[in-house]
C-alpha cells in the first residue's frame, strides 16, 4: 500500500470545517485528533480503518480502500479507529478515543461494556408533549458529558404543540452549555436546524425514549430513508426496537449515524464527572459548606441550603441532583458493595428506582 496520507495531517483545519470534497477517510470520520497519534510512515504500512459493525465473530472495519474484519476483542467497539494490519488483522493497533459511551453489564460481575466510541454529538430527543421530562434530559446530558460527547437537546413535534416555547425555556434550564433545538421532525427543519452538527465526517447518536422521533430524524439525514420508522403501533403502546444491530450508518453526505440498541439502556454508572459537569452550580456551592461531608439538609454553615433560601438555587434541581448521584452510586457499586450498604441507602435507592419507573 503506497497511498499518500499526508493530506490527513493538516492541523490548521479539522474535518469538521466541512471541505467541499472530503476524502473517503474524512467522510468516515477521520479527524486531526486521530491523525496526530500516528507517524505518516505507519499510515502507509497500516492504514486507518473504522469499526462500522460489531459482530460476535469480529469487528467489521472500513477504510479508504479497505473492507476487513478484525477478530473480536472486548477493548474495542463501534466507532473505534484502528491502524489496520492486513496480514495480521489481530495485530491492528487501536487508536486513542475522543469519546466513549460505556455501561455496566447487567450480570454479576458488572463489567464495563463499551457501547460506542468517537461520537461527536449526541442528540437528546424528546417531544413537546407528555414525554418531556426535565430529570430524564438531565440524565442524558450528564451521560453525554461523562462520555466527552457534545449533547444537543432536540424537541420534536412542535407542529402538534400550541406553545413549544415553554418547552424550549424549560429545556434551556438544564444547562447553559447545551444548545436546544425545537423542530417538526417530519418537515425539512431537521436538515436545516441540525446542519451544524451533521457536517461530513461528523459522528452523531440519537438518545431518547420510544416514539419521540429518533428514527424520523435519522431518516431526514438520509436522502432515501434507509432506516425504517416504526410508524403507528397500536399493537405495542410502549413502542418496540426498530434498531437491532450495533453499527454505524453513513449518510450519502458522510455523516456517521450510530445505530445501537445499547444507547437506550444507558444507566448512570461511574458518571460522577458528567453529573458534576452538569450540576457545576451545586457542586461549586457544596465546596463552600462548613463541613466537608455536609448532606445539605440542616447542617450549620451549609452553602447549598443558604442558596436555596436566597432563591439562587432551585430546590427541585437539588433533589434531582441527589437522585442522580444516588442512582450513579448504586449502579457503580458491585453486588457485594450493594449488600453491605446500610438500610437507609437501600431505601433511598428503592425510591429512586421507583421514581425512575414512574418516569418511563
Ligand atoms: N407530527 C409529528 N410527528 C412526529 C414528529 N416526530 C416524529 N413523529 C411521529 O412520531 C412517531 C414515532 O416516531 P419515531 O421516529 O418512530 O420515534 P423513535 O424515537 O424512533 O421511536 P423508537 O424507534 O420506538 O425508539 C412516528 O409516527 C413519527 O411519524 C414530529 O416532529 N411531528
Ligand atoms: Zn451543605
Amino acid at each position: 500500500m503506497t497511498r499518500d496520507y499526508s493530506q490527513f495531517f493538516s492541523t490548521s483545519t479539522s474535518s469538521q470545517s466541512g471541505t467541499e470534497n472530503p476524502s473517503k477517510l474524512a467522510r468516515l470520520g477521520w479527524q486531526t485528533f486521530f491523525a496526530r497519534q500516528v507517524e505518516p510512515q505507519a499510515l502507509n504500512q497500516t492504514p486507518p480503518v473504522r469499526v462500522s459493525e460489531v459482530h460476535r465473530n469480529g469487528l467489521r472495519v472500513v477504510g479508504e480502500d479497505i473492507e476487513g474484519l478484525i477478530p473480536a476483542r472486548p477493548d474495542a467497539t463501534v466507532g473505534d479507529w484502528f491502524l489496520y494490519d492486513a496480514d495480521l488483522p489481530a495485530h491492528s493497533v487501536l487508536l486513542e478515543r475522543k469519546s466513549l459511551f460505556k455501561r455496566r453489564a447487567p450480570g454479576h460481575d458488572r463489567r464495563f461494556q463499551l457501547i460506542a466510541a468517537n461520537v461527536d454529538t449526541a442528540f437528546i430527543v424528546t417531544s413537546c408533549n407528555a414525554d418531556f421530562n426535565i430529570a430524564r434530559l438531565e440524565r442524558y446530558v450528564a451521560l453525554a458529558f461523562d462520555a466527552d460527547v457534545t449533547p444537543v437537546i432536540v424537541l420534536t413535534k412542535t407542529d402538534l404543540c400550541d406553545d413549544p416555547d415553554t418547552y424550549v425555556q424549560e429545556a434551556m434550564s438544564v444547562s447553559g452549555r447545551v444548545v436546544v433545538v425545537a423542530l417538526n421532525a417530519l418537515s425539512r427543519e431537521p436538515l436545516e436546524k441540525l446542519v451544524d452538527w451533521c457536517r461530513p465526517g461528523q459522528t452523531v447518536a440519537f438518545m431518547g425514549s420510544s416514539g419521540v422521533g429518533k428514527s424520523t430524524l435519522v431518516n431526514a439525514l438520509f436522502e432515501e430513508g434507509r432506516v425504517a420508522t416504526a410508524g403507528i403501533r397500536e399493537d405495542d403502546a410502549k413502542g418496540r426496537h426498530t434498531t437491532t444491530a450495533r453499527q454505524l450508518h453513513f449518510t450519502p453526505d458522510g455523516v456517521a449515524v450510530l445505530d445501537t440498541p445499547g444507547m437506550r439502556e444507558l444507566q448512570m454508572a461511574d458518571a460522577e464527572d458528567g453529573i458534576a459537569d452538569l450540576f457545576a452550580d451545586v457542586t461549586d456551592l457544596a465546596t463552600q459548606c462548613k463541613f466537608r461531608d455536609c448532606a445539605h439538609d440542616s447542617e450549620p454553615g451549609c452553602a447549598v441550603t443558604a442558596a436555596i433560601a436566597a432563591g439562587e438555587l432551585d430546590q427541585a434541581r437539588l433533589e434531582r441532583w441527589r437522585k442522580l448521584m444516588a442512582e450513579d452510586r448504586f449502579n457503580s457499586a458491585s453486588l457485594a458493595e450493594r449488600r453491605s450498604k446500610d438500610k437507609n441507602f437501600g431505601k433511598m435507592v428503592r425510591s429512586v428506582m421507583k421514581d425512575k419507573k414512574n418516569r418511563r
